[in-house]
């Protein structure tokens, strides 16, 4: 939680201060009250005393009162700006931290909990802020004071007193002590239900087609009570503060006005009237203590789950991407459009086993090299590694001569356009899917990239056409469609090296043909890595490397492996008659 204050800014630390100012004022104005109560209970037994004497006292206690409560909104609106000021930082901060995080620390954290981190776990302290801040500010300021102000009245009425706080702090530890470990389990068990539900929403589909949705509601409805159990019993355990506390208080106030009485009782004429008022008076004040007790227990209730949450923020704020960038901004020069492996092995983080071992291979500007291998060989994860969403464990991949280490994110990324396995849209219009991130869009060159990716037709029927509407993942297109838009996305980009990962999956034969034939003359000045599993959509490529379980058993042309490799041939026969190889 203190780490996480480390983030607040100059101007908040000054309405901090503002506002501990003005909670200073609120206690001293209520604490001012009692004073006035004894003059007025002195003013009132006191022979000859006018009635607007009494009133007289009674205005101060009302200025009091109304100053009082100015000085607490006063204090509610600082603390208001803090708080919000401050979770929009944080969120800000949180979604920047994770846009710089590799597939490594996305798969650590997860993205549901990553989601329940940037939102609930924030809005957790930004609760401790606004309604903490005055209590945690005003609970000890209000109990010192009003100690202070008892002490020396009579130790009868102190013991008490200090009797009744003992009891409240030893019910305040044991309820925390018992409800604290469950803090944590709940914002583990919100990132449970976020996952159940964000898995069974994106997969509704399959939910449906499979009659599943008994299955899933069962999945929902064991991650809802698991929650629901614990928040209960947090909620149950903190019910019983407030009765508690409402106890101790009217105990305290019976204990002085017993204790009151045998005083008064023991006292001598004048003395019992100064007794009696200092009663009233001292009642009033440990009132005050108690209260102080109050507000600290709902600091009691605020600060675990929000030091709990506070720690998961700054868990992500505090990890370091494992990718950082270089400082390269460009390749060496006259080299342009050029991938090198040099003896690539790669693990994933965790994994015993590599996945790639000892790749090399080298594309050319212009050149079209493709990667072929059964399912789960390594190919994806091989192209993963050119725009470093994965760094290799051992070896090299040079762009245009320089190790991709060494590029900072954004030259190395202008190289590069790539269109991922499962095409991703993001909600908006076709425009903002193709022309992704780009502010000035150029009409001609979206729709060349349209036109190139076969996807032209599709658009121009659409009724908005180039601002028509793209759902969230594109869920409102066909998956051939979808794929066609992430390869129009990648031409309108213009890089130097296309990388294209099982990108012609989704299509038909002769759209896939049509789309290959068009990119090999538009795109003719880049380099394309294609990965794919039919070897119709490779079959031209100037090289094609086969992958056999991250190893690379053959390079060369279709011709070339159709002689020497045996997986290669294995394939294609698998997919391609005799007569359509012989023919070509
Ligand atoms: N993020 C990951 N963490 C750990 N292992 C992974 C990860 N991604 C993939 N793998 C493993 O790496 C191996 C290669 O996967 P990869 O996706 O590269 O294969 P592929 O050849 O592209 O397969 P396909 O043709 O089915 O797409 C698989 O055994 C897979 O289980």
């Amino acid at each position: 939680m203190l780490k996480l204050l480390s983030y607040l800014q100059r101007k908040e630390w000054t309405f901090i201060a503002f506002s501990v100012m003005f909670i200073v004022l609120q206690v001293w104005l209520d604490l001012k009250l009692p004073d006035y109560m004894f003059k007025i209970t002195m003013l009132v037994q006191t022979p000859g005393s006018e009635t607007g004497e009494v009133l007289d006292q009674g205005v101060f206690m009302l200025l009091c009162a109304i100053g009082s409560m100015a000085a607490a909104i006063v204090t509610s609106f600082f603390a208001a700006q803090v708080a919000a000021g401050f979770s929009l930082r944080l969120r800000r901060l949180v979604f920047d931290r994770t846009l710089s995080f590799s597939m490594e620390e996305m798969n650590r954290f997860s993205t549901p909990s990553l989601i329940t981190r940037s939102t609930n776990d924030i809005t957790q302290v930004q609760l401790l802020i606004a309604t903490g801040l005055q209590v945690i500010v005003k609970a000890p300021i209000l109990a010192v004071w009003a100690i202070f102000k008892i002490t020396g009245k009579s130790w009868e009425w102190s013991a008490a007193t200090g009797v009744a706080v003992a009891l409240l702090i030893a019910v305040l530890l044991v309820i925390v002590l018992v409800a604290l470990p469950k803090f944590r389990i709940i914002q583990t068990l919100t990132d449970n239900l976020n996952r159940v539900t964000r898995e069974n929403l994106s997969g509704i589909r399959v939910v449906h087609a499979y009659n599943a949705e008994g299955f899933e509601e069962q999945k929902f409805e064991v991650a809802n009570e698991e929650l629901t159990r614990t928040n209960l019993f947090t909620m149950r355990t903190m019910a019983i503060l407030m009765p508690t506390i409402g106890f101790i208080m009217s105990g305290i106030s019976l204990a002085i006005y017993w204790i009151g009485a045998f005083l008064i009782q023991a006292a001598s004429g004048p003395e019992k009237l100064t007794i009696f008022s200092n009663m009233v008076v001292f009642s009033s004040y440990a009132m005050q203590v108690i209260m102080a007790f109050m507000m600290l227990s709902i600091i009691f209730i605020l600060l675990p789950r929000a030091a709990v949450s506070a720690k998961r923020i700054q868990e992500v704020l505090a990890t370091k991407a494992m990718i950082l960038p270089g400082n390269e901004v460009q390749g060496k020069p006259g080299i342009k459009g050029k991938v090198e492996f040099h003896n690539v092995t790669f693990r994933y983080p965790d994994a015993a086993e590599a996945i790639l071992e000892n790749i090399s291979f080298t594309a050319s500007l212009g050149e079209t090299v493709a990667i072929i291998g059964s399912t789960g060989s390594g190919k994806s994860t091989l192209v993963n590694l050119i725009p470093r969403f994965f760094d290799v464990t051992e070896g090299e991949i040079l762009v245009d001569g320089v190790d991709v280490r060494n590029y900072t994110k954004e030259a190395l990324h202008s190289k590069i356009g790539f269109v991922s396995q499962k095409a991703e849209l993001f909600s908006g219009s076709v425009k903002s899917n193709v022309a992704f991130g780009d502010t000035s869009i150029e009409e001609d060159m979206l729709k060349k990239a349209l036109e190139i990716a076969q996807a032209a037709d599709f658009v121009e029927k659409m009724e908005e056409r180039y601002e028509a509407p793209i759902s969230q993942s594109g869920t409102n297109l066909s998956g051939g469609q979808k794929q066609r838009l992430s390869i129009a996305r990648a031409i309108y980009k213009q890089p130097e090296i296309y990388v294209f990962d099982d990108s012609f999956s989704a299509l038909d034969y002769k759209t896939d043909r049509v789309l290959r034939s068009l990119l090999k003359q538009e795109i003719s000045d880049a380099t394309s890595i294609i990965v794919a599993q039919r070897i119709g959509t490779i079959k031209d490529a100037d090289r094609i490397l086969v992958l056999d379980e991250g190893k690379l058993v053959g390079t060369g042309t279709h011709e070339e492996l159709m002689e020497t490799c045996d997986v290669y041939q294995e394939i294609a026969y698998s997919q391609l008659s005799k007569e359509e190889l012989a023919n070509g």
